[in-house]
């Protein structure tokens, strides 16, 4: 693969797809952000919003992790709640917080009001953006959306939350307009990752962040089918098709039953127990501990090398962490981790202790 004089290391895309691979790709969430010092730089003058909407500096920041950490793959800078402005909620970005929204969703007119967005009309600077770093990154595109229950809890709640207590009770007393606004966003965030994906980003991941906070009966009938129909909807593209989400362990079977190719884990989950739940047809991604990053890297290395022991013994691995870096973390701790993952032989048996070394 080339994009013009460059060739794009794929080995990322192979791993999603289950190929063999000659190292482990590797990539971080939130691997464009605060950590970084000249990203703190650009915020003083622009605002996380004001980024995403300026192509070329959009463009500067997606790719800074790429040169600065030597990672396999690159994520659009932008935020999940981008597209909740172009269906017609008013919300700010706020530090440490979170998306706060203007005027929560609560009522039938609210659900009525949200209104579906053609990506090209709406958002066409994300798409430009795309389209500039397709044809220049030296690694794939990672374009992404937020899943319908973390989108709709922000909309719901009016800004981050512990309990989810009304958008669970909206779900349980009032099914048909929790079912109204979970088709309204599936197929909104549908469309956008078509968008996405025809405009250049070579993989899509959807951030349901928050989805673990449901029990799996909750996440069956409220949820699923609307994943299912996105990814279903999506697949034909053929782009690798990845889910996540926190606290997600007993879900991760779901997961791949709902068609995700490439299965999120966060940290509370081994990779093998992992592997177990979603059997051997999809790709997992993860898991380590970003607080490990706070470790010196002598214990940080031992925890990269356990992750990759467990990732690493079927085919279809990606390693990342088990959710984003943290605005704290040390840019050369993450250095290190991606040197860590490359040095490790894909296909070296992993070793195992002895029942008698277990003893
Ligand atoms: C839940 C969620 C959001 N946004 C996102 C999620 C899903 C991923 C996850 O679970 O963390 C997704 C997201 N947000 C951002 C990215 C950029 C791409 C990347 O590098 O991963 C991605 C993939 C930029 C951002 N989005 C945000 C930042 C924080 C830094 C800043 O304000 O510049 C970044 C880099 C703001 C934001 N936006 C959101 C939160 C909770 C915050 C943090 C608030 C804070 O800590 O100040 C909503």
């Amino acid at each position: 693969m080339r994009n013009g004089d460059v060739a794009v290391n794929n080995r990322f895309l192979r791993a999603c797809r289950r190929e063999p691979v000659d190292r482990v790709p590797v990539w971080f969430m939130r691997q464009a952000g605060r950590y970084d010092p000249e990203y703190r730089q650009i915020r003083e003058t622009h605002t996380l919003l004001e980024i995403c909407r300026e192509p070329e500096l959009c463009a500067r920041v997606t790719r800074m992790p790429v040169d600065k950490l030597g990672v396999d793959a690159a994520i659009l800078f932008s935020d999940i709640m981008v597209p909740v402005g172009a269906m017609g909620m008013s919300f700010s970005l706020q530090e440490n917080v979170g998306p706060v929204m203007d005027r929560p969703l609560r009522t039938d007119e609210d659900v009525a009001r949200l209104h579906a967005f053609h990506p090209e009309e709406a958002l066409p600077y994300v798409l430009e953006t795309i389209r500039h770093l397709a044809d220049t990154l030296p690694v794939p595109l990672i374009g992404f959306a937020g899943g319908p229950f973390t989108l709709a809890s922000y909309m719901i709640e009016g800004g981050p939350s512990r309990d989810y207590l009304r958008t669970k009770t909206m779900m349980l007393a009032r099914p048909d307009l929790w079912h109204a606004l979970m088709a309204k966003l599936s197929e909104a965030m549908s469309i956008y990752l078509r968008a996405q994906i025809e405009a250049g980003a070579s993989a899509v991941q959807i951030f349901d962040s928050w989805v673990g906070s449901l029990s799996v009966q909750a996440f069956r009938a409220h949820v699923k089918p609307y994943v299912q129909r996105m990814l279903a909807d999506l697949a034909p593209l053929g782009a690798p098709l990845i889910y996540f989400g926190v606290h997600t362990g007993e879900l991760l079977r779901e997961f791949a039953e709902a068609g995700a190719t490439v299965v999120g884990v966060d940290w509370r989950t081994p990779l093998d127990r992992a592997r177990q739940r979603v059997g051997s047809s999809v790709a997992l991604q993860g898991n380590l501990d970003p607080v490990c990053l706070f470790a010196p890297p002598e214990a940080l290395q031992r925890e990269v090398e356990a992750v990759l022991r467990l990732g690493a013994e079927s085919p279809g691995y990606i390693f990342n962490l088990g959710h984003g870096v943290k605005p704290t973390t040390d840019l050369a701790q993450l250095q290190r981790v991606v040197e860590w993952v490359h040095a490790f032989e894909p296909h070296s048996p992993a070793v195992h202790p002895t029942k008698e070394e277990l003893a």
